[in-house]
């Protein structure tokens, strides 16, 4: 590996900075960019845990779009690749790329569970009580005396081929049904001995051995397992991606790609089309937020903070750039990041507006219903 910039040109640098972000301050613009840079990088760092709170303790995610997230998803990883790619890109701005993946997944993650998870689950549960309260509900019905039913055999055994041909059927169609056939089951049982009797009737229309009920029981499992499964592996891949990066980084560092931010000769097309495409995804993925807003004409489920500290860590990432150099050839290599960084605190500043105007607008309201209701009361 070539010596670094910092060590050819023998400066007095920061050797923590060095060896844990591959930076080298050799100044004091340096080190106030590189303080720049680690704001930044802690305020993205706890920029989505407010909404994270916020969702965990309503167990409601409806103020946050979710395509808003999605996009940020998106951009995330043209941000990173784009990084990785670009030379002129400050180390710094590649671990707060990494560090707001991480995060946003966790976020998206949470709202998947309390939007789609628990709320598929809940359904579920309130569907199996309603059936469970009908078949109570339901009269007895009499035997259909049907060739397939198996009533029809006098002194037919338990193994009697119709009999056993009715118990596949039955158990397939519970399953297909989605009732766990033990409440039907129990359900029955607490109807009294006559619904028991009926059970343990061969020819029942509601028969339900236990065995069967087991078994369909378990067949309801595997959707949210294989659901759980799915988002482990995407999790596995998350917390791969630090390494990956880290190695296809220092590689590239390793290969004098990256000449620590000092020198620069070629800048990685791709990389700054990565840069333009994040940049798009990132400023568009605020209209979705903006306009779910002024849909509901609420922010309630909306916590600001992620939005103040959104602006902060925008507003000192673009200081780190425009700390470090004012070299105009670095500056347009660093042009998608400085723009989305700028056109999105605008944005931010906008939702917070946002958020202190109906926030105000509903206090009013409920305020003026409060008068509206006293006066009422007195007249
Ligand atoms: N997942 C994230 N938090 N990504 C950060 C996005 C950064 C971008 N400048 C924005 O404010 O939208």
């Amino acid at each position: 590996m070539p010596p670094s910039y910092c060590v050819k040109e023998r400066k007095p640098c920061v050797r923590w900075v060095e060896k844990y972000f591959k930076d080298c301050l050799c100044n004091l613009k340096d080190e106030i960019s590189f303080s720049f840079g680690l704001t930044s990088l802690v305020f993205w760092g706890v920029a989505e845990i407010p909404q994270i709170i916020t969702i965990f303790r309503t167990k409601k995610s409806h103020g946050v779009s979710l395509v808003f997230l999605l996009t940020w998803v998106a951009g995330d990883i043209c941000n990173l690749t784009g990084c990785i790619l670009e030379p002129a890109t400050l180390p710094t701005q590649y671990y707060t790329a990494l560090l707001y993946t991480i995060t946003t997944i966790v976020l998206l993650l949470l709202i998947v569970y309390y939007d789609y998870i628990s709320r598929w689950y809940k359904h579920r549960q309130k569907v199996n009580l309603k059936r469970d309260h009908e078949e109570e509900k339901k009269p007895l019905k009499p035997p259909k005396p049907t060739s397939k039913s198996g009533i029809p055999i006098p002194n037919g055994t338990p193994k009697a081929a119709p009999r056993q041909e009715h118990y596949y059927m039955s158990a397939r169609s519970l399953a297909g049904s989605g009732t766990p056939p033990w409440g039907t089951y129990m359900g029955a049982a607490k109807s009294g001995p006559a619904a028991m009797e009926s059970i343990n009737d061969s020819s029942s229309d509601n028969e339900a051995p236990p065995a069967s009920s087991n078994n369909s029981a378990t067949q309801a499992m595997p959707i949210p397992r294989s659901v759980a499964g799915s988002y482990g592996t995407f999790l596995a891949a998350a917390v791969n991606l630090p390494l990956r990066g880290n190695a296809l980084r220092e590689g590239y560092i390793g290969f004098g790609g990256r000449k620590l931010l000092q020198e620069y000769e070629t800048h990685s097309t791709f990389g700054q089309w990565l840069g333009w495409l994040m940049a798009a995804i990132y400023i568009s993925g605020r209209v979705p937020q903006i306009w779910l807003n002024i849909k509901r004409g609420s922010v309630e489920g909306l916590n600001p903070f992620m939005f103040v500290f959104a602006l902060v860590a925008n507003v000192t990432y673009v200081g780190s750039i425009l700390v470090r150099t004012t070299e105009w050839e670095r500056i347009k290599a660093n042009m998608p990041w400085l723009l989305d960084a700028v056109i999105c605190v605008a944005l931010d500043f906008f939702i917070i507006s946002q958020y202190i105007y109906y926030r105000c607008f509903q206090r009013r309201e409920a305020r003026d219903d409060h008068k509206e209701a006293g006066k009422a009361a007195a007249s």
